[in-house]
């Protein structure tokens, strides 16, 4: 079980927080700084996280169970349905809002549009974080917080960098501090409640988005089917990445098979990694029309 030792104030909180913000604007990396170990899976392109996944933050005071939401965004397809449904009871449920805003960009509708939205979540304490300050002036970074300032009344503002890590330990305190008082909510070991397939699967599908063309990320999907352990202890995992149209599947297979070996190769490592243990991978790359759309194929996807 758990030791948990009270520090000064004595006081342990526990309790959920949810980063929002417009895509790419850092809130994937951010849970995985302040988790510390790799959860959420990240990536350049915009709108890559598509479900609720909790890092957990341990701390001799507190934890912090991030949930890990897609963005907020006008739905276009059914799958953009549901992810704004998952989004609504995600932030209905939390103790606090973090609203993501990056320092380098300046406040746009898309950010004003989310804010608003912040409304609808009464119960939530919330908190704008001013994200990626390594990549933004001094002024620049004064600025946006002043700005940031006028949107509504804040329970704090944090300005951090997730990949210098520079405030994160301020940041940290500050969510800890709006949280209620709570015994543990879950083990020490435990840094997430998804499933290892899932997690498998995400990093699958991470390796495959790595320099896909524009079409592609929200087409692509991955499930983990089955495992094996080899005598010689080797575990053969079988997986399957999934597209929408039979274009897309000679684009992921690459020429003679190029590039899923390439895409093999790279989630092989993070798989090994993830699980401690050397990994066979098996892949297959399998065309699932217009899965977006159909709602029995989302349900064999998992959404
Ligand atoms: N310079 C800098 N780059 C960052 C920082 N945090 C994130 N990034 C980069 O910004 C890009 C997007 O980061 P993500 O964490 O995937 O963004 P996200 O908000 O989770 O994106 P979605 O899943 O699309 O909603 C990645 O290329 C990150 O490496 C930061 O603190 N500084």
């Amino acid at each position: 079980m758990t030791d948990h030792t009270e520090t000064g104030s004595g006081e342990f909180r526990a309790g959920f927080v949810s980063f929002v913000g417009r895509p790419n604007v850092g809130k994937s990396t951010l849970t995985n700084a302040l988790v510390g170990e790799k959860i959420a899976i990240t990536s350049p392109k915009p709108q890559t996280t598509r479900r609720a996944i909790r890092g957990i933050a341990h701390r001799p005071d507190g934890q912090l169970i991030i949930v890990d939401t897609p963005g907020i965004h006008r739905p276009r397809t059914l799958l953009g349905e549901r992810l704004n449904a998952l989004v609504e009871a995600t932030l209905g449920d939390v103790d606090v809002i973090g609203f993501c805003v990056p320092a380098n960009e300046k406040l746009g509708p898309g950010d004003k549009f989310i804010n608003e939205r912040l409304e609808d979540f009464p119960r939530a304490k919330k908190v704008a974080i001013l994200t990626k300050v390594d990549e933004a002036s001094k002024s620049e970074i004064i600025d946006q917080l002043t700005r940031l300032g006028t949107l509504r009344e804040w329970d704090a503002v944090v300005p951090i960098s997730a990949v210098t890590q520079e405030q994160l330990d301020v940041l940290s305190d500050v969510l800890l501090g709006l949280m209620p008082i709570s015994p543990p909510l879950y083990d020490a070991e435990q840094t997430t409640d998804e499933s290892e397939d899932d997690r498998i699967a995400e990093l699958i599908r991470e390796a495959a988005l790595e320099g896909a063309r524009e079409e592609l990320p929200h087409s692509l999907a991955a499930t983990v089917d089955d495992r094996e352990v080899r005598d010689d202890g080797l575990l053969e995992l079988y997986a399957s990445i999934y597209v929408e149209r039979d274009s897309q599947k000679g684009i992921v297979i690459g020429k003679g098979g190029s590039r899923l070996r390439d895409v093999g190769e790279k989630a092989r490592h993070e798989i090994e990694a993830l699980l401690g243990r050397r990994v066979y991978l098996s892949l297959r790359v399998k065309v699932l029309k217009e899965w977006q759309r159909d709602s029995k194929a989302l349900g064999k996807l998992g959404f």
